[in-house]
């Protein structure tokens, strides 16, 4: 089919991606940082590279629950105490044919080489010429000197780098940190998510409805999908279809550093967002994009470093464009390096069709079956059914016009970590 005059223009996925990529880079876009608290700091980006304080482990610690030798002194062991986690290095030092009881995370004395665990040892009790009783430790298997001790410093090295700038701070990032004694962090400020939503039929959730009218249902669903510890979502309101007030809704918030508008990015007579951006100084990067739903996505960058993402005003698509488009570039923002998002294949539970004759991104859950992980392309009465968008668990990537059986892979989205 020929394609029409307005789908000359417009680009592909990977384009717009590369686009907002280049955006990002160009702006050479650098946020502040802040000191704050480790325990305050999960989801966060470090704003300054961590360096070690201490070696990991602090010091040579046996690995197991069992008996510290030297390795080389036989399988027959005279038991001279217990070292239990906690204790203070070398306050026993058993010599050649001596051993200590030790358990996991103890220190070594400096004097063995070699732990062996409780399981292959077996204990006697022999009486000395005094009479006294004492304890014998006898190895049952072969002998496999220096086993079973975590070395000081096999982790890390006190004065090596840590964790680089950018660095997104999540549950064993904390653990790296605390290993050693980090108490306070430095952090990038929060990027800050303008999220302001036209059309005159949209009603803000807290006013009854007239005919005709809608609920701003986009306002919290963007929010949701975009809410991360180091981001900080404004919500700006509801503007009405008029030029003037979206203009002065974008010239009065380039403080931000992401301005999310949905709607009046189409063909409608009413649909002001593109010109309304372009007068506030927002330079436009590209207008429509080859995919359904979400296709007349309008992405630009204020002088003043604003990015501003027109998505359009159909719950789905303005969904299937946060996903895609926005946070990617927020993600970028906050770490300072820009990654297109990652997809995986996975066959397809059940089959289903493409239609369209654009990529058409469905919304899929994640179906486990005997021979593996399957996705079950969920369905839709299209980019207006935000009901179903509840039951979304993933994105799946189906290229244009074609019928796909069950068990045909599929690009699956993997979600960025927050
Ligand atoms: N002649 C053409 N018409 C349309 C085209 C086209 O290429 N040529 N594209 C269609 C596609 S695809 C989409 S997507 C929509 C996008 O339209 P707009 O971005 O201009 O959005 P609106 O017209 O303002 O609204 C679309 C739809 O979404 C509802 N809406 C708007 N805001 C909200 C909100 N905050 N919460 C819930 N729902 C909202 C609105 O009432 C409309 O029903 O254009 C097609 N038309
Ligand atoms: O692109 Mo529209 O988003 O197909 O409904």
């Amino acid at each position: 089919m020929e394609s029409s005059g307005q789908e000359r223009y417009m680009i592909e996925v990977e384009e717009a991606l590369r686009l907002i990529g280049q955006a990002f880079e160009h702006s050479g876009a650098l946020v502040g940082s802040e000191d704050m608290a480790l325990e305050a700091a999960l989801g966060r980006v470090l704003g300054a590279p961590v360096d070690c304080r201490l070696d990991h482990p602090g010091f040579d610690q046996s690995a197991m629950d069992g008996i510290a030798f030297l390795g080389a002194s036989g399988g027959r062991l005279r038991v001279v105490g217990t070292v239990a986690a906690g204790d203070p290095p070398d306050q026993l030092m058993p010599g050649p044919g001596e051993c200590v009881r030790i358990m996991t995370g103890a220190p070594v004395p400096s004097s063995t080489d070699t732990v062996e665990m409780v399981e292959q040892v077996r204990f006697e009790t022999e009486t000395d010429e005094a009479g006294n009783p004492y304890e014998i430790a006898v190895l049952e298997g072969e002998i496999h000197g220096g086993r079973h001790i975590r070395r000081q410093g096999e982790n890390a090295r006190a004065g090596e780098p840590l964790y680089p700038e950018g660095t997104l701070v999540r549950a064993g990032e904390l653990g790296g940190l605390l290993s050693q004694g980090v108490r306070r962090v430095r952090v990038r400020r929060k990027i800050r998510i303008g999220i302001a939503t036209t059309g005159d039929e949209v009603v803000p959730y807290h006013r009854p409805l007239a005919p005709g009218q809608i609920y701003n249902t986009n306002a919290l669903a963007l929010a949701g999908l975009l809410e991360a510890p180091s981001v900080e979502i404004v919500q700006l309101g509801v503007f009405p279809d008029d030029l003037a007030q979206t203009r002065a809704c974008l010239e009065v918030n380039t403080d931000l550093d992401v301005l999310v508008l949905t709607g009046g990015v189409s063909m409608g007579r009413f649909d002001f967002v593109p010109e309304a951006a372009e007068r506030a100084g927002f330079v436009p990067q590209f207008h429509k994009v080859r995919m359904k739903p979400g296709k007349p996505v309008w992405f630009g960058r204020h002088p003043e470093g604003t990015f501003l993402f027109g998505l359009p005003g159909n719950p789905v698509s303005a969904m299937v464009g946060t996903l895609l488009y926005v946070t990617p570039l927020v993600r970028a923002l906050a770490t300072g390096s820009f990654r297109e998002p990652l997809w995986t294949t996975m066959p397809l539970a059940t089959a289903c069709a493409n239609r369209a004759r654009f990529p058409f991104f469905a919304g899929g859950s994640f179906t486990p079956t005997p021979t593996g992980l399957c996705v079950t392309p969920l369905p839709t009465s299209g980019s207006g059914d935000v009901i179903r968008f509840s039951h979304w668990e993933t994105l799946i990537r189906l290229p244009p016009s074609a019928e796909f059986e069950s068990d045909t892979p599929v690009q699956v989205l993997l979600p960025f970590p927050k």
